[in-house]
């Protein structure tokens, strides 16, 4: 069993000390803005703390009005907004904690009309055109971050984190590309990079020396004009003289067209950029973005890269991450697998942020630890995908005595196809958590058995059809032709790839197909080979650290079609479908959109499109055109009137994700 003797050792910055090298990175998860936030905050951020993290940011506040990200999101402007903060730092305390309140100033990221920057020129990713700071609203924007830090103070917080990175305001001045001033905020890099300075010299001027201050810096913008790393060493140094306490690493603009935290960047993928400023300051360094298992992060402070490591996602899988590894239980961690689906794209529709591996993040309240069951039920759930695991295992958590059938003799139902794509590894990390748990929890597993509706109806409490889904077979002419294959079959690896292949249908799952097929081996590390095919400048010489993207060809011939115009790939997962599209464009697979299927002969797939009539002479048919639900059991069981219930795939075919299975069977078991 591994020891983590590096993650686990204490920080000491002089006037206080953190438990371990664990930081929760800022998570801004709609709580904030919630009339129960408070509440539900403080039993989120409880709960991490109890699980053992050595230091928590909170998700980005506003200083003043024009900062907020939406019109109606969180400030700490007055002393009337201290009442929201106080059961937070109260609970975490409480939990034997450390809480540090971020600070972000949205600048031309803000998403209303008042929103401000350094220049007036609109960001790519918000509709509206900020007003050009004053040199006297650049004088009361840096007093409001001084006054939202003391105000931090009285509301019981360690310290603060100044956000000064991911495109944000303090980013945004430090960039020549969106601050085009010609007055003493802008021209050089010294007076771009003043804001960032001032700002921290008058949060330590109003706190003290006794309060946490970390500075969030951009060491890798990867956009058109960015900042270099000597100018991100100048700044850091300027920031270690104005009394930053700690110096946390941002990761390349929103408007980066370069994965930052999505499943395409590998696990750690980062570190090497942190480790850059190392030798050149002296307190201590953050490391973050997918730093996902405890091994991951001894390797990174055992190698030297940071002194901490930040792990935002991970604590919304698991809050007890920490304690875990701290008992060598780090087989049991619920590892967060990089999908954005319930976390990011949550927040993006204006949700609540969740997570789909763990449906209780971010409603602790509603679901307590304790919520045990007065009466244990007897209970069968059918089929062992998302759906069926999650039920049972919360299930057998709240103390029923479960049996779960799989037909098959493994468990993962559609999950485990999905991990075989590349991108989608951490998946296997999923299976490997429930596997665990339902041996933990003595689950009655029972794989290779068929269900059927006698021997459950009458033996059981209450049945759970999580039966799952099977592919649809378009209607086609020619559609049994041998050159027509199913996606289980080719991804589990039971039928070879053609050379030249067209696949029907371009939903979620014929992208990660296209994925799948357009894969190429590489020697490299998957860090150097993600640097490469992406297109970063490990120099971090040029502006922005940007280089020429590099992906491999294939070798293959692969055309992604769908009936329906616009983009393919309009699957699971809103801030990571533009990332999907780029790698196809980049490995040069054909998308082909509005197209009416024709036949399937020996001479390949013939289709029309815009009026033309087009022989694609492929040498293989992937079918990925939907699923159908399969519901024989469900049909039989609920005409008999047993207590059935129905989740995940089963229940409609059509627009399940995991999200919704493994969010369907958690709830379910929740009201056994
Ligand atoms: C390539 C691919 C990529 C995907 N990517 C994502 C993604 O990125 N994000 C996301 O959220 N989702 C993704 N999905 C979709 C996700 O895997 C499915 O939505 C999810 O697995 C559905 O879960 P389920 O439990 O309802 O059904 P299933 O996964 O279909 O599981 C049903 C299980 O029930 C078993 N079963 C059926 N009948 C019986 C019976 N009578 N007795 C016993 N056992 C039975 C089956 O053998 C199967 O194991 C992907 C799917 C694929 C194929
Ligand atoms: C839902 C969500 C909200 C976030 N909000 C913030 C934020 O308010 N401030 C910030 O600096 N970073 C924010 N981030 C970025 C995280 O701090 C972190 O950099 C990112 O999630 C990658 O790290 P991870 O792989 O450990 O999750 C957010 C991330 C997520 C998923
Ligand atoms: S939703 Fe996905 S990315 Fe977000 S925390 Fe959960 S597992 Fe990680």
């Amino acid at each position: 069993m591994p020891t983590f003797t590096q993650l686990l050792s204490p920080l000491d910055l002089g006037f206080t000390t953190l438990k371990n090298r664990v930081l929760m990175g800022s998570m801004h998860t709609g709580l904030e803005e919630a009339p129960d936030g408070p509440e539900r905050m403080a039993a989120f951020y409880a709960e991490r703390a109890k699980g053992g993290v050595g230091l928590i940011v909170t998700g980005g506040i506003a200083p003043n009005a024009a900062g907020r990200i939406y019109e109606d999101a969180a400030m700490l402007a007055d002393e009337s907004d201290i009442p929201r903060h106080l059961p937070i730092t109260q609970a975490v305390h409480d939990a034997g904690g450390k809480i540090c309140l971020q600070i972000l100033h949205a600048g031309r990221y803000a998403y209303h009309t008042a929103s401000v920057a350094p220049s007036a020129i609109a960001s790519p990713i918000t509709p509206f055109t900020p007003h050009a700071l004053s040199v006297e609203e650049i004088a009361s924007t840096i007093a409001d971050f001084a006054k939202t830090a003391k105000l931090a103070q009285s509301a019981g917080y360690d310290g603060v984190e100044i956000m000064g990175s991911e495109g944000y305001l303090i980013n945004q001045f430090l960039c020549s590309h969106v601050n085009q001033r010609d007055d003493e905020w802008g021209g050089d890099a010294s007076r771009r990079q003043r804001i960032a300075v001032e700002i921290s010299k008058a949060v330590r001027a109003a706190v003290g020396p006794n309060f946490i201050v970390i500075f969030r810096l951009s060491l890798l913008d990867l956009v058109q004009d960015g900042g270099t790393l000597p100018e991100a060493i100048i700044l850091a140094q300027a920031l270690e003289a104005a009394g930053v306490s700690l110096i946390n690493t941002g990761i390349g603009w929103h408007e980066a067209r370069i994965p930052t935290i999505a499943a395409a960047v590998p696990r750690g993928g980062f570190s090497w950029v942190t480790r850059k400023l190392k030798d050149h300051v002296s307190i201590p360094l953050i490391a973050v973005n997918r730093i996902n298992t405890p091994e991951i992060a001894e390797h990174i402070l055992a190698s030297g890269d940071a002194d901490m490591v930040s792990l935002a996602r991970p604590l919304l899988a698991d809050p007890d991450f920490v304690n875990k590894a701290a008992a060598k239980n780090s087989h049991l961690i619920n590892t967060c697998i990089a999908c954005n689906q319930a976390c990011l794209d949550h927040v993006f529709e204006g949700k609540a942020a969740s997570c789909l591996v763990n449906p209780r993040a971010c409603r602790e309240t509603e679901f307590p630890q304790t919520a045990k069951t007065q009466q244990a039920k007897r209970i069968a759930v059918i089929g062992a995908g998302p759906a069926g695991l999650s039920c049972a295992t919360a299930a057998a958590s709240r103390g029923h005595k479960v049996t779960l059938f799989e037909a098959s003799d493994a468990i993962g139902g559609q999950f485990g196809i999905a991990q075989r794509i590349p991108g989608k590894e951490e998946f296997t990390e999923t299976l490997r958590y429930y596997r665990n748990q339902l041996d933990y929890l003595g689950v009655n597993v029972k794989l290779n058995h068929v269900a059927k509706a006698l021997e459950l109806a009458g033996e059981f409490d209450e049945i759970v059809i999580a039966s799952g889904v099977k592919p649809r077979v378009p209607n086609i002419d020619g559609i049994t032709h041998p050159s027509v294959v199913s996606y289980p079959a080719l991804l589990r690896g039971e039928v070879k790839p053609g050379k030249k292949i067209a696949i029907i249908g371009a939903g979620g799952i014929g992208v990660d197909t296209a994925v799948f097929l357009s894969e190429t081996h590489s020697e490299l590390s998957p860090t150097d080979n993600f640097i490469r095919d992406w297109g970063i400048d490990a120099s971090m010489k040029s502006a922005g650290s940007l280089a020429k993207p590099a992906m491999q060809p294939s070798g293959r011939e692969i055309w992604l079609l769908k009936r329906s115009k616009g983009k393919p790939g309009s699957g699971p997962g809103k801030t990571t479908g533009w990332i999907h599209r780029a790698t196809l464009q980049l490995r040069g697979v054909n998308l082909l959109g509005s197209v009416e299927y024709l036949k399937i002969d020996d001479a390949g797939l013939h289709i029309k499109q815009n009026n033309e009539e087009i022989c694609l002479e492929v040498d293989q048919i992937v079918l990925c055109a939907g699923q159908e639900s399969v519901t024989t059991l469900w049909d039989e069981l609920s005409a008999s009137g047993a207590p059935v219930h129905r989740i995940g795939g089963a229940l409609l075919a059509g627009e399940v994700d995991a999200k919704r299975a493994i969010a369907e069977g958690f709830n379910l078991a929740m009201g056994f």
